[in-house]
C-alpha cells in the first residue's frame, strides 16, 4: 500500500490549479442515465470515485470513455441493459446510491444496494425513499438492496425534505426532470454541486428553477436530450490548498478558485488572520501574522462552513494561537483524525461531536494513519506545520478526493513525496 512521507517546511510560493468537483461529478455522471443521447462532462476530476463511479454506469449498461487523460468523460446510456446496482460496487462509495433516481425515471425499475455506512458515520436513504414514494414509486428493502418499481411512471409532487441532505435533493431533482407534472422540493440542499446538476439538466432539456434555493421546481419533461458540461470547481480542494500557505507560510494563488464557492470558510479564515485575495485568474492566501488566532466552528449545510473541511480545519487550529471548538453537525464520527493529530504533539479533547483544540507552537512529524479521505489530507497539512518528517499511510483514501497531490503541493515548494507500497 502506498504512503506519502512529507517534511515540513516552507514558506510554500507559486500557483496549484484547482480541479472540477469530485462531488459534483459524481452525481453529474449518473445523469446520463435519464437519456438515450451522449453526454459529455469537461473538468472532470482524475480519481479513483470517477473511475469506480465510471464502473457501475457500465455495470447497468452505459459506454463510458476517459478521454483527454481523464478529463473529458464521454457517456452514453443507449442501451440500459442492468438495472441493479450491485453491493460490490455500492459499497465502495456512497455516491452509487445516485444512480437510484435516474433509473427509476428512466426505466420505471431499480435495484440498488444499501451504502450502510463508511468510516466518518452512517448514510442512511430514507430521506431519498421518502421522495422518490411521493412521486409515486414503490420501494422495497430486501437483502440489503433498494428494490424500487414506478410501473406506471413518476407523478409529480410537494416533498418536504426533513432535513436538507444534499444526495436525497440530486436523486429527488434527477428523478423529477422525467415524473408528469410539477415537482416541488421543500428546504432542498442549497450547495453548489445542486446547481451545477441543475444546470446540466437544463442543458439536457430538463425545466427547472429555484436550484441554489431552498424551493426547487421541476416541470417533468417526456425526455431528455444530450449536452455537455464542465464540472464546477471542486470547493473542498480548494479550500484545502488555502490552507498550505496558511500552516506553513508562504503565498500561493489557487486557480480557478471562487469566492462564492468556499464563503463560510474564506470568512472563518479571515477571522484567524488570513488575507484572501481576488484574482483575474482565483483566490491567493497568505497568512497575515505569524500564527493565526483560534477560531470556532461548526459544521452545517451550505452555505455554512463544510464538513468536508472540518478535518483540515482542525489541522490548521491545532498550531493556532488559542483554543478552538470544532462542532460536526453532520456526521456522527468524523473526528478521526483526531487521535492522528494528536500523535503529532496537537492537544485535542474530543466529546461526543465537539472536538476542543489547543494550539501548540509547532507540531512533530510521525507515521500516522490516513482513516477516510479528509482526515487524509488533513494528516499531509499538517505534516507541512510539523517539524521533521510525516508519513502519511493507507494513502489509497487520498486518491478517492484529491488528483496528482504530490505534484500540485511540490509545485509550490512543499517537500513531499508518494513511496510505492509492495
Ligand atoms: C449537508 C452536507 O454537508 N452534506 C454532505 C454529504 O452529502 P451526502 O449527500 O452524502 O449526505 P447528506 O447531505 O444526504 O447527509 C447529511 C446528513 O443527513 C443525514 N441523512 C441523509 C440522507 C437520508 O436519507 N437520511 C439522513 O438522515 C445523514 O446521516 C447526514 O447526517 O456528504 C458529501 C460528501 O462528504 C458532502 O459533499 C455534502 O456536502
Ligand atoms: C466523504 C466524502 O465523500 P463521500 O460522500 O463520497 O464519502 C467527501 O467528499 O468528503
Amino acid at each position: 500500500m502506498d504512503s506519502i512521507l512529507v517534511t515540513g517546511n516552507g514558506p510554500l510560493q507559486g500557483q496549484i490549479p484547482i480541479a472540477g468537483a469530485k462531488n459534483a461529478c459524481l452525481t453529474l455522471m449518473p445523469a446520463t442515465l435519464l437519456s438515450e443521447e451522449p453526454l459529455t462532462l469537461t473538468n472532470a476530476p482524475r480519481l479513483s470515485d470517477i473511475k469506480t463511479m465510471t464502473q457501475l454506469l457500465q455495470s447497468l449498461g452505459a459506454e463510458v470513455s476517459a478521454l483527454q487523460d481523464g478529463q473529458v468523460q464521454a457517456m452514453s446510456s443507449h442501451n440500459l441493459d442492468n438495472h441493479v446496482a450491485d453491493y460490490d460496487i455500492v459499497r465502495k462509495m456512497r455516491a452509487s446510491n445516485l444512480v437510484l433516481g435516474p433509473m427509476l425515471a428512466r426505466l420505471g425499475q431499480a435495484v440498488v444496494s444499501l451504502p450502510g455506512g463508511c468510516a466518518i458515520g452512517a448514510r442512511p436513504m430514507d430521506l431519498h425513499i421518502h421522495g422518490l414514494e411521493a412521486l409515486g414509486a414503490e420501494i422495497d428493502l430486501r437483502d440489503g438492496y433498494l428494490h424500487a418499481k414506478a410501473p406506471g411512471g413518476l407523478k409529480g409532487a410537494v416533498i418536504d425534505l426533513a432535513f436538507a441532505s444534499v444526495g436525497a435533493t440530486e436523486n429527488i431533482l434527477m428523478a423529477a426532470t422525467l415524473a408528469k407534472g410539477t415537482t416541488v422540493i421543500n428546504n432542498a440542499a442549497r450547495e453548489p454541486e445542486i446547481s451545477d446538476l441543475a444546470d446540466c439538466l437544463r442543458k439536457m432539456g430538463a425545466q427547472i428553477e429555484g436550484d441554489g434555493t431552498s424551493r426547487i421546481e421541476v416541470q417533468g419533461v417526456d425526455r431528455l436530450h444530450g449536452a455537455t458540461h464542465q464540472v464546477v470547481t471542486d470547493r473542498i480542494e480548494l479550500g484545502t490548498y488555502m490552507l498550505a500557505p496558511v500552516i506553513c507560510g508562504g503565498e500561493v494563488e489557487l486557480l480557478g478558485g471562487r469566492m462564492d464557492l468556499v464563503g463560510a470558510f474564506a470568512e472563518k479564515l479571515d477571522e484567524a488572520g488570513v488575507a484572501i485575495e481576488e484574482t483575474d485568474a482565483g483566490l491567493k492566501v497568505r497568512r497575515r501574522g505569524d500564527r493565526v488566532k483560534a477560531v470556532n466552528v461548526t459544521t452545517e449545510p451550505f452555505p455554512g462552513f463544510p464538513t468536508d473541511l472540518q478535518a483540515q480545519m482542525m489541522a490548521l487550529m491545532c498550531t493556532a494561537d488559542g483554543v478552538s471548538v470544532l462542532e460536526e453537525k453532520i456526521f456522527e464520527n468524523r473526528f478521526m483524525h483526531a487521535p492522528e493529530l494528536t500523535r503529532m504533539g496537537a492537544r485535542i479533547d474530543v466529546q461526543g461531536g465537539t472536538a476542543t483544540v489547543t494550539g501548540v507552537e509547532r507540531l512533530k512529524g510521525a507515521p500516522v494513519m490516513a482513516t477516510d479521505l479528509r482526515a487524509s489530507v488533513s494528516l499531509i497539512l499538517a505534516g507541512l506545520a510539523a517539524e521533521g518528517e510525516t508519513l502519511v499511510n493507507r494513502v489509497y483514501h487520498l486518491d478517492r478526493g484529491y488528483e496528482h497531490v504530490v505534484s500540485k503541493l511540490s509545485g509550490v515548494g512543499a517537500k513531499i513525496e508518494r513511496i510505492k507500497g509492495t
